[in-house]
């Protein structure tokens, strides 16, 4: 499956729209065990993002950063496990400009955080599930 996260009125810029359509490309390309443990990394990451930034002092199991390490940022929520470093920029080698390349056509579904459509690309006529993310949700 692939996700299209340009419906978003926040986009905020390119390189993260650019991420999502990378992301997603390698998700098309998951096995369903592999996209399984996709998307429980990628609510694990969500959870954890939620909790610290709701309780940024308080007693959860996260152990806090040790202190003046150096000027570094602190990254208590580093990242344990998975291949796709969520938040982060990173560079899969596929193209951004998703809406160049594909169309989008009929709405296959929903879940929570959004909507599936088929896309068509547009000069080799494949045919792929996008879902189309809405950020506030995320
Ligand atoms: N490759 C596909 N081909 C056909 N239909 C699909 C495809 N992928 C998704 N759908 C349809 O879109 C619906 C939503 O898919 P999606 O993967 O977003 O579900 P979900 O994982 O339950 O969503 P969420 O994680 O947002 O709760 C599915 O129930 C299905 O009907």
């Amino acid at each position: 499956m692939s996700v299209d996260s340009s419906h978003s009125s926040n986009v905020r810029h390119v390189s993260s729209e650019k991420l999502v359509n990378n992301i997603l490309v390698e998700f098309d390309q998951m096995s369903a065990i592999q996209r399984i443990n996709f998307k429980l990394e990628y609510f694990r990451e969500i959870a954890l993002d939620s909790n610290n930034k709701k309780n940024p002092k308080s007693n959860n199991k996260t152990p806090p950063p040790p202190e003046n390490n150096n000027d570094k940022p602190s990254t208590t929520t580093k990242r344990r496990t998975g291949s796709v470093p969520c938040g982060k920029r990173t560079e899969f080698g596929y193209a951004k400009d998703f809406h160049e390349q594909y169309s989008i056509g009929k709405l296959l579904g929903h879940g929570q955080f959004g909507y599936t459509y088929v896309a068509i690309h547009k000069s080799n006529g494949d045919r792929v599930a996008v879902k189309r993310l809405d950020k506030s949700k995320v």
